[in-house]
């Protein structure tokens, strides 16, 4: 709306001389006739981005102590990489856990898959993608998003600490979000577990040998990463910290 100075107001926008629009939000409203091209504008991405968190909030909400699992969405059923991760999803169920994954073929799969053999709760946040695949079969609460951020929310709200098993660029991206959500106490009690000696061992070399000397990370920040070869290690790192918290946690 106009006020007495002719200075249009939106919401907290305020708009004037050539930007102040020709008809009203009320009339551009009840105005049926014009191109849908609207549906497809920020404001509206906004609503459906709120939508996703509304959703997501929820779906878990109920879903009591879980880790969020990551890995490759490449690696096949035969390959000894999937096994560990069935092994995996099915130790943090016989722990107590509920299992988070993305949803998708591969690893998740995997960890999805011992979850639900071992009598868990399966959940799977599926990401809308060019190349999608929809949930996988082992999903037994899916909840599926858009938006790369919104989702990323969910595995580390509904999560007590992260297992991350070998992967690619998107579970490099999901392993230093949550580094990083740790090393700036945006998260506390939250460990990050990598399974897989032989896999891990590069990019931690990496992390000693450059960013430390460097300077990029500091010496404590080593400590955040957990290295393990066995799914009963992991287990013991994540249930250790249930348990940090379970103790600090208000009568
Ligand atoms: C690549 C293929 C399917 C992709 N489908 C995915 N579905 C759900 N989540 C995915 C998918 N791809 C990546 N992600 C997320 O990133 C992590 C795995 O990425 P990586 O690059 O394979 O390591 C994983 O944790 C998901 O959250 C068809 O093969």
């Amino acid at each position: 709306m106009k006020d007495a100075r002719g200075d249009y107001h939106k919401g907290p926008v305020t708009l004037r001389g050539k930007r102040v629009p020709g008809s009203t939000t009320d009339q551009r409203l009840l105005d049926n006739s014009g191109d849908a091209e609207w549906v497809h504008s920020d404001p509206w991405r906004v609503m459906r981005i709120q939508a996703e968190f509304v959703e997501g909030f929820g779906a878990l909400a109920e879903l009591g102590d879980a880790v969020s699992v990551f890995g490759s969405a490449r690696v096949p059923r035969e390959h000894p990489t999937y096994e560990l991760g069935v092994q995996l999803g099915r130790g943090l169920v016989e722990a107590g856990f509920a299992v988070i994954t993305g949803g998708g073929p591969g690893l998740m799969e995997a960890a999805n898959r011992g979850a639900l053999e071992a009598g868990g709760a399966s959940v799977g946040l599926g990401i809308e993608l060019p190349f999608e695949q929809g949930l996988n079969e082992y999903v037994d609460l899916g909840v599926n998003f858009r938006y790369f951020f919104a989702r990323k929310t969910m595995f580390v709200k509904y999560a007590q600490g992260f297992v991350v098993l070998p992967g690619g660029f998107g579970t490099l991206d999901e392993l230093f979000e949550a580094v990083t959500l740790v090393q700036t106490r945006k998260v506390t009690s939250f460990p990050i577990v990598l399974l897989g000696c032989d896999y891990w061992a590069g990019l931690l070399d990496w992390v000693r040998g450059s960013m430390l000397p460097a300077g990029t990370i500091g010496a404590a920040d080593l400590e955040l990463l957990h290295v393990v070869d066995t799914v009963d290690e992991a287990v013991r790192l994540v249930r250790g910290s249930g348990e940090d918290q379970a103790a600090r946690r208000p009568e």
